[in-house]
């Protein structure tokens, strides 16, 4: 069947208020979200903030509750396992977080950040788990004495690369990247982009990518879903996306992508033009009917785009 697959994803979260904390509502922070995923690839979650990319994420490894849907893990129904079988796919899905400076205990050593998860799932000898935690850093770059050093002593590219020796400790499967450089210089942004790339062949990872900036997920995916309100607006290839886009939210952020290529230049003013008159008159339409219905349709075997319902 495949290797990560979603279907029909919904997180509901109460809204509590009023004098007894009574429920009022729900946030629909995602709303019938699918899409799967294939061994070794990387799939982009993109969107702005609070459209729901997190929450999917987060789900997935089981760190929020799912309202409806499921969710398999080679061919496994994660959303519905016994213990033995959930704390095994824990060690099969990591997770690496948006900010290096908050997801480290400053005040816990490197030693004991990078050994966490191995302490939790292998017996090692205090003298095994030294050795693994200083090939672990190795490989990330980072110098075996660093065991000793504390978060505050690293740069925030290094930081992250000390929370991506801790996600690969167990030798997982699945990595689950939420916006893991948007806290970071841009010019370090590019080194550790690079570097998930490089492990990801070495270590057989497959990554879903979460972030808001399509620049990012462009460098990264081969997969993109394009998420809006708890939604997917499209999905299809890296390819697709960027070069045929066609809900009108995609194109914009598309549009906002920063020019690097001179020669677009010209090209993308003239684009951008088109797409903000586009998005004006779409915007009462689309965006602020909030009962309109439309759904995911495909425009080819790989793209999916949300389409209003007729009548
Ligand atoms: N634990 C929670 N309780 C209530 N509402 C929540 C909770 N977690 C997320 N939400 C809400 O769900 C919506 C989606 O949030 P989510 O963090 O998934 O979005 P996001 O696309 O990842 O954005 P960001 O990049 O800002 O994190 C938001 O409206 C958010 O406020």
């Amino acid at each position: 069947m495949g290797f990560l697959k979603v279907e029909d994803l919904k997180v509901h979260f109460p809204i509590k208020g009023g004098l007894f904390g009574r429920t009022l509502g729900h946030v629909k922070a995602v709303d019938g979200v699918s899409f799967s995923l294939d061994k070794g690839k990387t799939y982009g979650l993109v969107g702005e903030s609070g459209s729901g990319k997190s929450t999917t994420g987060r789900a997935i490894i089981g760190l929020n509750h799912i309202t409806d849907g499921k969710i398999f893990f080679e061919d496994n129904e994660i959303t519905a396992t016994a213990r033995k079988a959930k704390s095994d796919i824990r060690k099969d899905i990591q997770m690496i977080f948006q900010d290096p400076y908050s997801s480290l205990n400053p005040k816990k050593r490197v030693l004991d950040i990078v050994a966490e998860p191995l302490r939790n799932f292998e017996s090692l000898s205090r003298k095994e788990e030294r050795i693994r935690v200083q090939e672990l850093l190795e490989l990330v770059g980072l110098s075996p004495e660093s065991i000793l050093k504390y978060p505050h002593e690293f740069s925030g590219g290094q930081r992250q690369r000390i929370g991506i020796a801790r996600a690969v400790a167990l030798k997982p499967k699945l990595i689950i990247a939420d916006e893991p450089v948007s806290a970071l210089d841009v010019s370090v942004q590019a080194q550790v982009l690079n570097f998930m790339k490089e492990i990801q062949g070495e270590l057989d990872l497959t990554y879903l990518f979460i972030s808001h900036d399509l620049g990012v997920i462009k460098h990264m995916c081969d997969h993109i879903g394009i998420m809006y309100k708890g939604r997917f607006v499209e999905e299809g290839t890296a390819k697709e996306i960027f070069n045929d886009p066609q809900h009108i939210y995609t194109k914009r952020l598309v549009a906002a992508i920063p020019d690097i290529d001179p020669r677009k230049r010209e090209e993308m003013k003239q684009f951008r033009q088109e797409v903000n008159t586009e998005y004006e008159q779409a915007y009462n339409d689309y965006f602020n009917e909030e009962g309109l219905a439309y759904s995911l349709k495909p425009i080819s075997d790989t793209h999916l785009v949300a389409l209003p319902e007729k009548g």
